[in-house]
C-alpha cells in the first residue's frame, strides 16, 4: 500500500449537514435511516437478539468494537459462536486508522481478516465476509480518487469501481485461500449497509446458508 493518506474524517456524502432543517425540527423523530446512517462508536461488546425473518429463529449477536483499542474483548467471544461476520469497509483506502496515521485502513482490515483464517479456536466457524461501504468507494471512483495513489499493487489497473471492487475482493480471497481451513466455509458479500432492503436480502441469505451447513454437520442432509 502506499503511503500518502489522507486523514481519517469520515467522508460523507449524505452527511446529516445537509438535512439541518429536518433534524433540528422541535418534534423531530429519527427514522430508521437516520438511526443507519448514525455513528454510534461501540464501545466494549453489545448483546442483541433479534428473530431474522418469520420463522422465529433467533440471532444473537455480538457487536464487538473495531478499533485497536476494543480489539482485546473478542476473544472471549470466539468460544462457542456459530458464525462471525466481519465487516471491512473498502471505500477507506485512502485513508488512515484514527489510532495510528501511519496505517492505512484497508491493510488493517486484510491484517484482521488474515488473524480470523488463522485462529485455531476459530478453525471450523463460519466467516461471513461484508465488504461494505460499497456506495461509498463507488463514489470516490467516481469522484476521480486514483487507488494505485494508496494501494500501490493496484497498479495501471482501470480506475473505476468494477475493477477496483474485484481487486479489493480478490486480495480477501487470496488470504481466505492461503490461511484458512479449506473445508470451513466463506461467505463473501459486497454490500451497503445503510441500504435496508439490499442488506436484509443478503441477512436472510446468510442465514440460509448457515441452516444449511448447520443440517449438514448434523447429517440431515
Ligand atoms: N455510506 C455508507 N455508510 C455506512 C455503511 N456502513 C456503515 N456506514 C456508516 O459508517 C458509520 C460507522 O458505522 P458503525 O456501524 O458505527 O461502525 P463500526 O464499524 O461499528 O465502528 P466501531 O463501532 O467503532 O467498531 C456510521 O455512520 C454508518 O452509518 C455503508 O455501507 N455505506
Ligand atoms: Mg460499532
Amino acid at each position: 500500500m502506499g503511503t500518502r493518506l489522507t486523514p481519517c474524517i469520515e467522508w460523507r456524502p449524505d452527511s446529516f449537514l445537509n438535512d439541518l432543517d429536518r433534524i433540528t425540527a422541535p418534534r423531530y423523530m429519527p427514522t430508521d435511516d437516520d438511526i443507519l446512517r448514525a455513528r454510534i462508536k461501540t464501545i466494549g461488546v453489545s448483546e442483541h437478539i433479534f428473530p431474522v425473518d418469520k420463522s422465529g429463529v433467533e440471532w444473537r449477536l455480538y457487536d464487538v468494537g473495531g478499533a485497536r483499542t476494543q480489539r482485546h474483548a473478542w476473544i472471549p467471544y470466539f468460544d462457542n459462536v456459530d458464525c462471525i461476520i466481519f465487516l471491512a469497509p473498502l471505500s477507506p483506502f485512502d485513508q488512515a486508522l484514527p489510532e495510528d496515521r501511519k496505517v492505512n485502513c484497508l491493510e488493517d482490515s486484510l491484517i484482521i481478516w488474515k488473524e480470523l483464517c488463522t485462529n485455531k479456536l476459530l478453525e471450523n466457524v463460519p466467516l461471513v465476509l461484508f465488504l461494505n461501504k460499497s456506495d461509498l468507494l463507488r463514489k470516490k471512483l467516481e469522484d476521480g480518487v486514483q487507488v494505485s495513489r494508496f494501494v500501490v499493487s493496484f497498479g495501471n489497473r482501470t480506475n473505476d469501481y468494477e475493477t477496483a471492487e474485484k481487486y479489493f475482493r480478490s486480495k480477501f480471497e487470496a488470504i481466505r485461500r492461503q490461511y484458512s481451513n479449506n473445508d470451513r466455509p466463506v461467505f463473501t458479500h459486497i454490500t451497503s449497509c445503510i441500504n435496508q432492503v439490499t442488506t436484509s436480502d443478503i441477512i436472510n441469505h446468510v442465514q440460509d446458508l448457515l441452516m444449511r451447513e448447520n443440517l449438514k454437520n448434523s447429517s440431515l442432509m
